[in-house]
């Protein structure tokens, strides 16, 4: 059981409330730089390839003790402990949560109802691997003795997001195969992507937890008249289709040789599952070698974030930070901002990761909570978020903590291209620190030969008021193994606020209701007969719909 502390009761809320008064009244982040040459060192971890740079946050010494402390009175300690050792703290759901036993490359044993997960985990990343070497090599042929050359993962949420932002973060150690992805219901995504397939040569992963999810089936079963309507025979199904899936029944339902059945457990989360066979994809893209490294990544950040004290621990420090400006300073929105253009898909990816986790408002207690939980989380990969939405976090009227991620050494270098990215990426965080004062601009307006009146007219609107904080992470260079450390930071940080917030991170029931709406608007579509049975918004546009189409 996960301790149930209320942490706006806790002696260190208590604290941090009169200290967030203090700090913001007589401090800016520019000046604790002004005032402590070592802040750098203070303020930053190194962890194996990745330096994380907190500096720049509105933070002192006693902030951070003041955090720490409130971790310490959420009993954050005791939750660790308790996810790791397989405890039930996906208590809605009664499940474990256990992803990191999907990376465990250690093995040592981990237990769920008293029985050790490794070897069935080892099982699978074996079948893994060998269908991974028959496939890529071309041993593995399709029905017409063809090998494969495009594989279609059919999935979403959790089955899709993972596998797109590794496989586009990883492209650069990719192989000969063509990976596809299939996610959305609107039958577009199909058509666009099978246009281009031979099915004599596509291999087909249906990867779904549950293997009801409606818009995965819906795909899945398209993609199986379009082979069956293409020359192939049910018999060759075995062939080019295989599953990633806890449902076997489902799956064999589905008319899927339970030989290309690759399986998971209840205790991997849909959003946490890109290190189960759901990272199948993955592994045939990048190399099950390369696959096993994202995994040791992983690994190493669990490590760490299981045994560095607090004051050193990386996903600890992201997560007081984040709970320090969402709950003192009403942040409502954090910004992951990647300087790297294979990260395209990091932020998309953790809007699940994060918001499906921690988009609660009811405490682990059953409670209305009456205090902010998880922050909106967004972004793109700079430098285009800086010609597009930058103006609001330099000169808008809300706070936006963000993250900026580079890597130090491109894979792709290209003339002068790197340094002027990464020219940006150290720019941006030093502007948002410092701003421009008035005197700034007003020199600045008169050495460009303004008029007085007009420099005065200007000044206002030129003017940056500064002290917004940032994170930086700085990455020697992406790697398999360096991109599995960083997504688990980011996993562990949502793990913590969770915690603190006293909420359950790891169920989703808000997705529910929606889906049970349509399940019920679906069948009332189906012929042009006038619909009363709603409220007359969406009476009137469901008509609207039948007449229009
Ligand atoms: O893998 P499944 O069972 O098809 O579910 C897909 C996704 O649907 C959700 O249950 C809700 O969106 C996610 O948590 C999950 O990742």
């Amino acid at each position: 059981m996960l301790p149930k502390v209320n942490f706006t009761k806790t002696q260190a809320y208590k604290y941090l409330t009169s200290h967030f008064l203090t700090l913001t009244h007589d401090h800016t982040i520019k000046s604790l730089f002004e005032n402590d040459p070592d802040r750098f060192s203070k303020f930053s971890i190194t962890f194996e390839d990745i330096l994380f740079d907190y500096s720049k946050n509105l933070v002192n010494a006693e902030t951070i003790a003041l955090l720490i402390q409130l971790a310490r009175e959420c009993k954050l300690d005791a939750a660790i402990k308790a996810m790791y050792e397989g405890e039930k703290i996906n208590e809605t759901e009664n499940r474990s949560v256990l992803h990191i036993a999907l990376r465990n490359t250690t093995n040592t044993p981990i237990y769920v109802d008293g029985k050790d997960v490794m070897p069935e985990v080892n099982a699978v990343l074996a079948k893994m691997e060998k269908f991974c070497h028959t496939i890529i090599s071309g041993i593995w042929k399709g029905y017409t003795g063809k090998a494969i050359t495009d594989v279609v993962n059919i999935g979403i949420g959790g089955s899709d997001l993972g596998p797109v932002m590794v496989t586009e973060a990883l492209k650069h150690y990719k192989n000969h195969l063509n990976i596809h992805f299939i996610s959305n219901v609107d039958g577009t995504q199909l058509v666009e992507t099978l246009k281009s397939l031979n099915p004599e040569t596509t291999l087909f992963l249906v990867a779904s937890k549950t293997f009801t999810t409606q818009e995965t089936m819906t795909n899945a079963h398209s993609a199986r008249n379009w082979f069956l309507e293409n020359g192939a025979k049910e018999a060759d199904i075995a062939k080019h289709f295989a599953a990633l899936s806890t449902n076997e029944k489902a799956v064999a339902a589905f008319g899927i040789d339970i030989e290309n059945m690759f399986e998971f457990w209840d205790w991997v989360g849909g959003r946490y599952s890109l290190w189960s066979a759901i990272g199948l994809s993955i592994a045939l893209s990048i190399g099950f070698d390369h696959f096993k490294q994202l995994l040791a990544g992983a690994h190493a950040t669990d490590q760490h974030f299981k045994t560095t004290p607090f004051e050193e621990n990386i996903p600890v420090l992201m997560a007081l930070c984040g709970v320090w400006y969402i709950n003192f300073f009403n942040a409502e929105t954090h910004a992951i901002l990647p300087y790297d253009q294979y990260l395209h898909r990091f932020a998309a990816y953790f809007q699940q990761g994060d918001m499906e986790s921690n988009g609660k408002h009811v405490d682990r207690n059953g409670e209305v909570v009456y205090y902010e939980t998880g922050p909106v989380i967004w972004g793109e990969p700079g430098t285009n978020g800086q010609h597009a939405f930058y103006q609001l976090i330099h000169q808008g009227t809300r706070i936006i903590p963000a993250d900026f991620i580079a890597p130090a050494q491109t894979l792709n270098p290209v003339g002068d291209h790197h340094r002027i990215l990464l020219s940006n990426f150290f720019a941006q965080t030093e502007a948002l620190m410092n701003g421009k004062s008035e005197k700034e601009v007003r020199k600045e307006l008169k050495k460009a030969g303004h008029t007085d009146e007009e420099t005065e007219r200007l000044v206002p609107f030129k003017v940056f008021e500064g002290n917004r904080p940032t994170n930086s992470i700085l990455l020697k260079k992406i790697t398999p193994h360096s991109l599995g450390s960083l997504i688990a930071l980011y996993e562990h940080k949502i793990f913590v606020q969770g915690i603190i917030w006293n909420i359950f991170s790891f169920d989703q029931w808000g997705v529910e209701l929606g889906k049970q709406l349509a399940q019920k608007i679906q069948p009332e579509l189906k012929d042009n007969s006038l619909v009363t049975s709603h409220d007359s918004s969406t009476n009137g546009l469901i008509n609207q719909y039948k007449d229009w189409r």
